[in-house]
């Protein structure tokens, strides 16, 4: 599996949080690093976008990370996530930068994947994707992570 992602993160406690679940993770998340684009936001999201499409392996399910895609509940997403392993399509996820990504990488993705209809920052983006990752696999072993409980 790979997380393209745009922009560094260097901050301690970021890194800390993402590092917390990505090393429970198996099958284990790659996570690759874009720099940040540079021009007008319309060259940026072009730029970034070229950069992206070179990062995707070929057969992986794309997954585009944006707020108008589909919201999916932590149990639709694990089933999903199986489901795109047993295809022989490993997900790749993708979380755009400060401009937000390009039509050509919605046009490109085989999914649009929201976590809300906020707008998140890209880092805490990442933070909230990792951990939803690690909860689907703790879903899928049947690991007690994941509580269903609900009123
Ligand atoms: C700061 S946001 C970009 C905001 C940008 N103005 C836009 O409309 O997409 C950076 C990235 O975080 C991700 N992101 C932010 N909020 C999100 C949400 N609610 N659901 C899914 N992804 C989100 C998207 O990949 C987005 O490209």
């Amino acid at each position: 599996m790979r997380l393209v992602a745009i922009g560094r993160m260097k901050d301690k406690a970021e890194l800390a949080l993402v590092e917390r679940y990505l090393k429970r993770l198996r099958p284990r998340l790659e996570i690759v690093e874009l720099a940040d684009g540079r021009g007008s936001p319309e060259e940026i999201k072009r730029r970034e976008a070229q950069a992206i499409l070179a990062a995707i392996p070929a057969q992986s399910f794309v997954i585009a990370l944006d707020q108008d895609g589909q919201a999916h509940d932590s149990v639709a997403f694990a089933h999903a996530m199986q489901d795109w392993m047993a295809a022989g399509r490993a997900p790749c996820f993708i979380i755009g930068g400060a401009e937000g990504l390009d039509g050509a990488i919605l046009d490109r993705a085989d999914a649009a994947m929201s976590l809300g209809a906020m707008t998140w920052p890209h880092m805490l983006v990442r933070i909230m994707l990792v951990e939803q990752v690690y909860r689907a696999q703790a879903i899928v072993a049947g690991h007690p992570y994941h509580r269903a409980g609900r009123p």
